[in-house]
């Protein structure tokens, strides 16, 4: 499933490339303005710290969310509190796009996240040029030498990588990638399966000054502060969020967990 995923979303960046080649979505990239500080923004421990996500359908899931307006919604995101807001951009089994993102960055002043299934350069050139401070990277996805080639270049760019594990080996396959965030997806991506509790295994490995991410499984405010007991800096959190009638008390409520 995974697989499939990335291919299809390296499908359609091959089809992007042929109208905008990389030489210009780079130039687009380069001419934009600078990253956020992310890590300052993500630097308070007191509490902790919510990445909110735009999401409209999953594999997993199916619908969530129409979503008329992705800016609005992560404006009402925004004035709940969240650190950042992550966009799914992949658009066929997400229906998410680079519209999305680019509507996204123009509305809010938060760090903004390109969600997709990354496996070359050119995407993370996209990444940027519409606007994104930080970008997804999957370790099941990659091998590691693309997977570290890959988080070389969105530092080189300026970006941050959220750089995703599921086991304990991915999680030391992060950190050989040198600088980023580190995420426990709580989701099995190969069976869809939730495993909660899979973050709080792992966080210990992570060391301290690394920004540790808790994805998925968040449906409450208990589960929220669970993470949060587990050593989370940041929770990531999607569907609770789009299939609420007020995004920005739900997020108050998790905030407040
Ligand atoms: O909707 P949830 O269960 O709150 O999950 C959000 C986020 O963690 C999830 O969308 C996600 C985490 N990693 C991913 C990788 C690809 C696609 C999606 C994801």
């Amino acid at each position: 499933m995974l697989a499939e995923l990335l291919a299809g979303s390296l499908q359609d960046a091959h089809q992007r490339r042929e109208v905008i080649s990389t030489a210009a979505v780079e130039r687009a990239a380069l001419k934009r303005e600078p990253t956020l500080d992310v890590a300052a923004i993500f630097a308070p421990r007191e509490r902790v710290h919510i990445i909110a996500e735009v999401k409209r359908a999953s594999p997993s899931r199916g619908e969530l969310a129409a979503i008329q307006d992705p800016a609005d919604l992560a404006a009402a995101y925004e004035r709940g509190g969240a650190s950042a807001v992550s966009v799914l951009t992949e658009q066929r089994r997400f229906r998410g796009s680079l519209d999305d993102l680019d509507a996204v960055r123009a509305r809010v002043r938060v760090p903004v996240l390109r969600k997709e299934f990354i496996g070359e350069e050119y995407q993370l050139l996209e990444a940027r040029a519409h606007g994104a401070d930080l970008a997804l990277l999957i370790a099941a996805a990659l091998d590691q030498k693309t997977f570290e080639r890959l988080a070389e270049f969105t530092r080189q760019l300026g970006m941050t990588p959220l750089l995703e594990a599921h086991s304990k080996d991915e999680v030391l396959r992060c950190l050989d990638a040198g600088e980023g965030f580190v995420g426990v997806n709580a989701r099995d991506l190969t069976t869809f399966t939730l495993h909660p509790e899979r973050f709080g295994e792992l966080q210990s490995l992570i060391p301290r000054g690394t920004i540790r991410v808790a994805e998925s499984a968040v449906a409450t405010p208990a589960d929220v502060r669970n993470y949060r007991d587990s050593g989370a800096d940041a929770v990531l959190i999607g569907e609770a969020l789009v299939t609420k009638h007020d995004p920005t008390a739900t997020l108050e409520s998790f905030l407040n967990a």
